[in-house]
């Protein structure tokens, strides 16, 4: 008999109705299709990772080599806490780690892998292999089953894409003799400054607003910030090849060395990006990180369509690409901005702020923002048409955008120049410098004071049906 699916459902994520969904849809939808399944419900935060863990035990003991395929109901948080639970786990005495083929469905607040793979208006897929059901499937259902409708249809000729993981070691100043850090693993974002700062405090709004208004509350607070620190960027080495790190160009919407930064070193293959820094965001997986906030455009798990002419199909970073190698970093700097720059520095938060709302608001028009570029000259009123970013212009680009292998990001201490954040006052013994706060598929960490986070990328060979690490049906 073939190994069952697993259903993990959190009846806590989103607005709750996973577990119903699964009985009314999801499970006769398994039945009809003779399709074996067990539903594990998790029952308080953390509790996927220990369900993944029983997960495969039993698939251990039962000593077969089929993947473990696993439908995750609920929100990009649970997926999260299955990665987790199960890092440095996933060892088959020897035989290599288990492959996890993951079936993501939409039932969290944000679903920003799901709203990835689907953006709002995808075509829908062939269903007419479903018209046997009793009873037939709504349109409104299909849209929340798609990855198991590919993987369930006839048409066998589909299969996972490898799910790259980032993982990032919070280190203590080198001095420190402390035992060495674990690997915190993220399948969507890793982020510090404005979205790790904005998580910080729509956490503490959850309870008081359940939907996603809280993450705008949350943004009027800290738009304003300067997060103090530098940032390395290293190039991708993969089996695949090497990738180097580049920086896109709307002018020519194309990847092309470094231009917004100054000299590289590590024998020219590695960057430094100099803060202070308001906006810092990482993701190997997602272009959005709601349905229309499209903040990282150019990020699809997705292999690019064939290359038309046989230089770029065989061109290593498009290969790259293919196989999920790389980080893409979203990156706003205020003092590039030269309406920023020409203000005193207690008057440039205030500017500031306004800009990075102008630029944001953009990430909901399709990704638009990575195409602004600033006004040439620094005149005119904050807010009028002349401080206006433009599209495409001749200025310098507001937002950078890069690819890279992976990355280090060092908070500096806090210093005069940098605003600093009075509202957490009341934690005990937690330092108020929130360069030093990292968010990890919303999770809140703190690095080491006088410390710095590494992240690099861990992904799946996608050769081998035998190959250990996360897949993932889309
Ligand atoms: N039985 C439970 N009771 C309370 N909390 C739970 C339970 N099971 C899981 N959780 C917690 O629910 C939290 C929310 O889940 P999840 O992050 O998937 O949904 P979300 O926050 O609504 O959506 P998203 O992450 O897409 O924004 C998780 O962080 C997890 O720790």
């Amino acid at each position: 008999m073939s190994s069952p699916l697993h259903i993990i459902v959190n009846p806590a994520a989103g607005a709750g109705n996973g577990p119903q969904f699964i009985d009314n849809h999801v499970a006769p939808l398994l039945d009809h299709l003779n399709v074996p399944f067990q539903i594990h419900t998790t029952e308080a935060p953390a509790h996927a990772g220990d369900l993944g863990l029983a997960i495969l035990s039993a698939h251990q003991a039962a000593g077969t080599l089929d993947p473990i395929r696993v439908i995750v109901v609920g929100g990009d948080g649970t997926t999260h806490e299955l990665i987790e639970g199960l890092q440095g786990s996933a060892n088959d005495e020897g035989k290599g780690s288990a492959r996890w083929e993951l079936f993501i469905l939409p039932f969290g607040t944000a679903n920003a892998l799901y709203s990835s793979l689907y953006p709002p208006g995808s075509p829908l897929p062939d269903t007419t292999f479903l018209s046997s059901l009793p009873t037939p499937i709504s349109e409104d259902v299909i849209k929340q089953i798609l990855p198991l409708i590919v993987y369930l249809s006839p048409q066998k000729d589909a299969k996972p894409f490898p799910l790259p993981i980032t993982l990032t070691t919070l280190n203590p100043p080198a001095s420190a003799s402390a035992p060495p850090a674990k690997a915190i693993p993220t399948h969507v974002v890793l982020s510090t400054s404005l979205h790790a700062a904005i998580l910080d405090t729509s956490e503490k709004l959850r309870a008081s607003q359940p939907g996603t208004a809280r993450f705008k509350v949350a943004a009027q607070e800290s738009a304003g910030v300067f997060f103090n620190a530098d940032a390395t960027l290293f190039p991708v080495h993969a089996a695949g090849g090497v990738g180097n790190v580049e920086q896109w160009d709307p002018k020519t919407d194309s990847w092309v060395t470094p231009y917004t930064l100054g000299e590289p070193k590590g024998a020219g293959s590695e960057w430094t990006v100099s803060g202070p820094f308001a906006y810092f965001l990482s993701t190997a997986s997602v272009d959005r990180l709601e349905p229309a906030f499209v903040i990282s455009p150019k990020t699809s798990l997705r292999p690019s369509p064939p290359a038309s002419s046989s230089t770029s199909a065989t061109h290593a970073p498009t290969s790259l690409e293919n196989q999920n190698q790389y980080i893409h970093l979203t990156i706003l700097r205020p003092l590039r901005d030269p309406f920023v720059s020409s203000f005193p520095p207690p008057q440039r938060s205030t500017t500031w702020s306004q800009r990075a709302f102008e630029v944001l608001a953009k990430a909901y028009h399709a990704g638009s923002h990575i195409n602004l570029t600033y006004p040439v000259s620094a005149a005119g009123e904050v807010g009028s048409e002349s401080w206006a970013s433009e599209v495409k212009g001749e200025g310098e680009v507001v937002v950078e955008l890069f690819r890279c292998g992976g990355f280090d990001w060092v908070p500096l201490s806090s210093q005069s120049s940098v605003v600093e954040d009075k509202r957490d006052e009341e934690e005990e013994g937690v330092d108020k410098d929130r360069a030093r706060l990292v968010c990890a598929d919303g999770a809140l960490h703190w690095i080491p004071q006088g410390g710095k986070a590494e992240i690099r990328l861990s992904v799946p060979g996608s050769d081998s049906g035998r190959d250990g690490g996360f897949f993932i049906w889309a």
